[in-house]
C-alpha cells in the first residue's frame, strides 16, 4: 500500500474519466462531440492553463443530476484509497454547474451523499471546499456564496480557481470576508501562472489559510520568507504543472527547492483524470524524477496531514501522522 496521505488539492470534476463521462452523457441523453474514450483521451493535450479549463468546462455538461455528483465522487474516493489517500478536502466548482440551470442544492447533496458515506466505504475522512470561479465577476461569487447558505453544514472552506492571471485575488476581498463571517476557512489559487504578487494578495487581501499551488513564490525571497515565518501550506500538484506546461519537466520542478527552504509543501493531484495521475501517482512521478529520498517523501506526507483543516479533530491527525510515522517503504521506497 503506498504511503498513507492526504489530498488537499482535488477538483472533483477533475476527476471525471472519460469511461464515467460517456456513462454519465447516455445516461443523460448528452451528445459529447468525440466518438470515443480514446479520441476524447487524445484531446488531453494542453499548452496552457486555459486550454486544459475549455474542456474541463465543456465535459460538464454530462454532470446533471444528484446522483451523477454522488457516483463521480464515489469513483474518485475508491479510486483515491487504492492510492493511499486517508483524508481528502474536495473542491467543487458550483458557477460551473449554475450557469447550465443544475441547482446548487443538487450539486452539493449530490457530493455529500458520496462524502457522508466514504468512510465507511473507502476509509476516507473528507471535507468540501466550495471554490468561486475567478474569471467570472465578484457580484457572481457573492451570489454562490448566498445560495450556498442552506448548505454551509457541507462545507468546511471557500476556495478561488480558473483562469488566474488578469483575476487577482483582491477582486474577491469581499466575499472571503463574508465567507469568514459565516464561519468558513479560506484557500485560493496562486501563483500557478500568476505572479507572486497574487500569492501576497490571497495572504494579505483574503486572509487564506493555504495556498494553492504558488509554486511561483520561488521567485520572490521576501515571500518565501513570509511563507515559511507562518507555516501557510501550499499545495503543490507536480504532474499538473508539467502537464499545463507552468514548468517544462518533472526534473525541473521547484519541490526540492521549496523543501529546503523550509515551506510547508503537500502534494496533490489537482485534476488527475486529465493530468495523468492520483496522488500516490503524483508521488511516485516526484520520487522517480526528483532527488528525494524516503525522508523526503515521509515529510510530504506528514505535512499533508499537518496542513489539513483536521483542527476539530486532533485525534484524528495524530492517528493519521501516526500512520505516517510507523509506515515502512519497503519495495515501495
Ligand atoms: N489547475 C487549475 N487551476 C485553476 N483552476 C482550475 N480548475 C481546475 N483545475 C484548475
Ligand atoms: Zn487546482
Amino acid at each position: 500500500m503506498p504511503i498513507p496521505k492526504a489530498e488537499l488539492h482535488l477538483h472533483i470534476e477533475g476527476t471525471l474519466e472519460p469511461e464515467l463521462a460517456f456513462a454519465l452523457a447516455e445516461r443523460n441523453g448528452v451528445q459529447l462531440p468525440y466518438a470515443t474514450t480514446d479520441e476524447l483521451r487524445r484531446a488531453y493535450s494542453f499548452t496552457d492553463l486555459q486550454s486544459f479549463l475549455d474542456l474541463y468546462y465543456a465535459l460538464m455538461a454530462v454532470l446533471r443530476t444528484e446522483d451523477d455528483f454522488a457516483d463521480l465522487a464515489d469513483a474518485y474516493l475508491a479510486r483515491a484509497a487504492g492510492q493511499g489517500v486517508r483524508h481528502a478536502e474536495i473542491f467543487f466548482d458550483p458557477q460551473a454547474h449554475t450557469a447550465r440551470g443544475v441547482d446548487i442544492g443538487t450539486v452539493i447533496e449530490g457530493l455529500a451523499r458520496a462524502l457522508d458515506r466514504s468512510e465507511e466505504r473507502h476509509g476516507i475522512t473528507t471535507q468540501l471546499i466550495l471554490c468561486f470561479l475567478r474569471d467570472e465577476s465578484a457580484e457572481s461569487a457573492l451570489d454562490t456564496l448566498k445560495a450556498a447558505a442552506p448548505y454551509l453544514h457541507h462545507l468546511s472552506a471557500v476556495g478561488l480557481d480558473s483562469a488566474e492571471v488578469g483575476n487577482p485575488p483582491s477582486k474577491f476581498r469581499e466575499v472571503y470576508e463574508a465567507a469568514a463571517e459565516a464561519g468558513l476557512r479560506r484557500v485560493a489559487h496562486a501563483g500557478e501562472e500568476g505572479p507572486p504578487s497574487y500569492i501576497w494578495e490571497a495572504l494579505d487581501i483574503l486572509g487564506v489559510q493555504r495556498v494553492d499551488h504558488g509554486i511561483r513564490c520561488v521567485e520572490d525571497p521576501a515571500l518565501v520568507a513570509r511563507l515559511v515565518r507562518d507555516r501557510i501550506p501550499l499545495t503543490v500538484c507536480p504532474l499538473s504543472n508539467v502537464r499545463l506546461r507552468c514548468v517544462d519537466t518533472l526534473a525541473d520542478h521547484p519541490l526540492p527547492r521549496m523543501l529546503d527552504a523550509g515551506l510547508l509543501v503537500t502534494v496533490s493531484s489537482d485534476d488527475p483524470a486529465y493530468f495523468g495521475g492520483y496522488a500516490g501517482d503524483n508521488f511516485d512521478a516526484v520520487r522517480h524524477a526528483l532527488p528525494l529520498d524516503e525522508d523526503a517523501l515521509r515529510t510530504l506526507a506528514r505535512n499533508s496531514f499537518l496542513a489539513a483543516f483536521l483542527d476539530a479533530d486532533e485525534a484524528r491527525r495524530a492517528a493519521y501522522l501516526a500512520e505516517v510515522e510507523a509506515y515502512d517503504f519497503g519495495g515501495e521506497g
